[in-house]
């Protein structure tokens, strides 16, 4: 899709709310293509996963037990988190320090699943999400498991990026940079995403949301398919 005939759309949208909420398992391509996805159509950009991230990263440096729900929920309320809301800069800070590349970590993706299934601490995470999609004025990409049920289900345009389960573990695996072996790859793509399952339903497309299936479309045709998807929706309008 040319950027002029995407402007031409999005002329018609200034100062208009314009959320585009994106869920999907583990290495569907989430980040990278709701990344790409709001710069072309030149909006904020969220990525929740890398709150839950952090506040896993912020868990385990202060040496909480992940299996205390309230002392997770506490550390939830105590995060002092500052994560980049733009598409053209990756930062996530806990208190000044810089953990952009930390919470990536096998060791904290081992550990996320046990924050992320805390009931408290996805309140305040969700809390904070709604807060920083109402001071972007509603003009944001959000990324995550449940943005198109639960943070924005009233956003303009919600979509379920999916991808098969062997497209997924071959794109992370690539990634990855080849460093993890096939049970560990497993265990970080496929084992998270059923443990993720029990709190968040990112398998099935809610009313509404509209599935979007990349498992044979390369990058580019990948974001393709999610503007023309954003750009029929807000034909429509
Ligand atoms: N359609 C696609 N085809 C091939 N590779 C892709 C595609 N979409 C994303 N990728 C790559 O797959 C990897 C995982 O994508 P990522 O955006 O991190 O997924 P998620 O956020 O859903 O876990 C990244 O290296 C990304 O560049
Ligand atoms: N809105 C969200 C976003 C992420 N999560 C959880 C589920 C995941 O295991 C972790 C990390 O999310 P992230 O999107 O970084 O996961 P990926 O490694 O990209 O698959 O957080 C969630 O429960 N709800």
């Amino acid at each position: 899709m040319t950027q002029e005939l995407l402007d031409t759309v999005l002329a018609l949208r200034v100062g208009r709310p314009l959320v585009v909420a994106i869920d999907g398992p583990s290495g569907s391509g989430k980040s990278s293509v709701s990344k790409e996805v709001a710069r072309r159509l030149h909006l904020a950009y969220l990525d929740t996963g890398a709150m839950y991230r952090a506040l896993t990263w912020f868990c385990v440096t202060s040496g909480i037990d992940l299996s205390d729900a309230a002392a997770v929920e506490q550390a939830a309320r105590d995060l002092v988190l500052d994560v980049s809301t733009t598409p053209l800069e990756e930062y996530v800070r806990v208190d000044g320090t810089d953990v952009t590349d930390a919470i990536r970590e096998p060791v904290i993706s081992a550990a996320v699943s046990a924050v992320a299934t805390t009931l408290g601490a996805r309140t305040e995470l969700i809390r904070r999400q709604r807060a920083l999609i109402e001071k972007h004025h509603r003009r944001m990409v959000v990324e995550g498991r449940d943005i198109t049920t639960v943070v924005a289900p009233g956003a303009e345009v919600r979509m379920l990026l999916t991808a098969s389960e062997e497209a997924r573990l071959r794109r992370r695996g690539i990634q990855l940079g080849g460093t993890q072996n096939t049970e560990q790859l497993a265990a970080q793509v496929t084992l998270r995403d059923a443990k993720d399952s029990t709190v968040v339903n990112f398998t099935q497309a809610a009313d509404g949301v509209v599935t979007l299936d990349s498992s044979e479309l390369d990058f580019a045709k990948t974001v393709d398919a999610a503007l023309v998807i954003v750009t029929k929706v807000l034909n429509r309008d």
